[in-house]
């Protein structure tokens, strides 16, 4: 089985390493620099422990499919569509991504299309070099067919992911997994606005409370922070990395090398979504995801917004 990983950045790239490691073929698809420096040097990857440069065979792009590949895609949700473009829609594809719609939106166009939940804290260093932070495993993913259902492959991604550096685990309920890291997810826009602030802590649980509200309504189940946590155990510490810079989640770092673009259609977006279907308020998740795109399209730097003017921005919001 080939493994073709979609988007080799801060997820993917350490996905794709820890595969190669553990002694599979991989082939990694980037673009721009990064690819051409993994091309030409290898991909680099830092972890707590240890730094290395690995040979893994790289495209810019579809290359021939094989019967036995499987593509994973890690690329930011609202990238889905253009990064399987020209891939044959009968290879199985894997969502390791944020967010719940990814599966959905992948379903209309391939036959076999899996979940993954992916708990992994990383970062795109350069091109061609990729930093896990995590301790002793770069992260833990959980793997299921979607809607539901733990098949022959699933089975196998998972225990492929564990033979170096990641915890696979197959799940019929993976979904219900994505739902609670969605949840945990919503803070993502808070730390992009606003950074690490005494007080930024109630409004991300302002946000948490008001999807709690609407999947419930919903009927739509969600994983715990506790259930993570009991699953996470000793198996997966943040820890600093030695001359690495830590530099917050996903969003906060789409802010930081001014991508132009921010995740947070699918992940407070997903929260007013629903809320909008089920008539239910979400002012909270509505002033995040919009804040969250403007300072992406003005290319503002992460964590620059004063916390009492989003706080401003949600309370004018829930007042109209
Ligand atoms: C929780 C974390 C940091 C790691 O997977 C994440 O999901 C993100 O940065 O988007």
């Amino acid at each position: 089985m080939r493994y073709i990983v979609i988007g080799a950045g801060a997820v993917g790239g350490t996905i794709g390493a820890r595969l190669h490691q553990g002694g599979h073929d991989v082939l990694l698809i980037a673009r721009g620099a990064h690819y051409e420096a993994i091309k030409r040097d290898g991909l680099r990857l830092i972890t707590p422990e240890s730094s290395e440069t690995l040979d893994i065979p790289a495209a810019d792009g579809p290359v021939p499919a094989r019967d036995d590949d499987v593509l994973i895609v890690a690329t930011k949700s609202q990238d889905t569509i253009a990064a399987l473009d020209g891939w044959p829609s009968d290879l199985p594809v894997v969502c390791a991504q944020n967010g719940v719609d990814n599966e959905r939106t992948v379903l209309r166009r391939f036959e076999r299309v899996y979940g993954m939940c992916v708990w992994l804290p990383a970062q795109h260093m350069e091109p061609g070099v990729v930093a896990a932070h995590a301790h002793p495993y770069s992260g833990i993913l959980h793997v299921g067919r979607y809607p539901q259902g733990v098949d022959e492959l699933a089975r196998r991604i998972a225990d492929d992911l564990g033979k170096r550096g990641l915890v696979g685990l197959a799940r019929p309920d993976v979904m219900r997994w994505k739902h609670g890291k969605l949840l945990g997810n919503l803070g993502n826009a808070v730390e992009a606005l606003v950074g690490h602030v005494p007080g930024m802590e109630k409004v991300v649980e302002r946000a948490r409370a008001e999807a709690r509200a609407v999947l419930d309504k919903a009927g739509i189940a969600y994983s715990t922070p506790e259930e993570e946590a009991v699953v996470r155990g000793r198996k997966a510490d943040v820890r600093p990395i030695d001359g690495v810079a830590r530099g917050g989640g996903s969003s906060w770092q789409s802010l930081a090398r001014s991508s132009g673009s921010i995740e947070a259609d699918y992940l407070n977006g997903e929260i007013v979504l629903l809320g909008r279907l089920l008539g239910m308020p979400t002012p909270v998740n509505e002033v995040l995801r919009r804040e969250a795109n403007g300072f992406a399209k003005e290319k503002r730097a992460p964590g620059s917004m004063p916390l009492e003017t989003l706080l401003a921005l949600i309370d004018g919001r829930s007042a109209a």
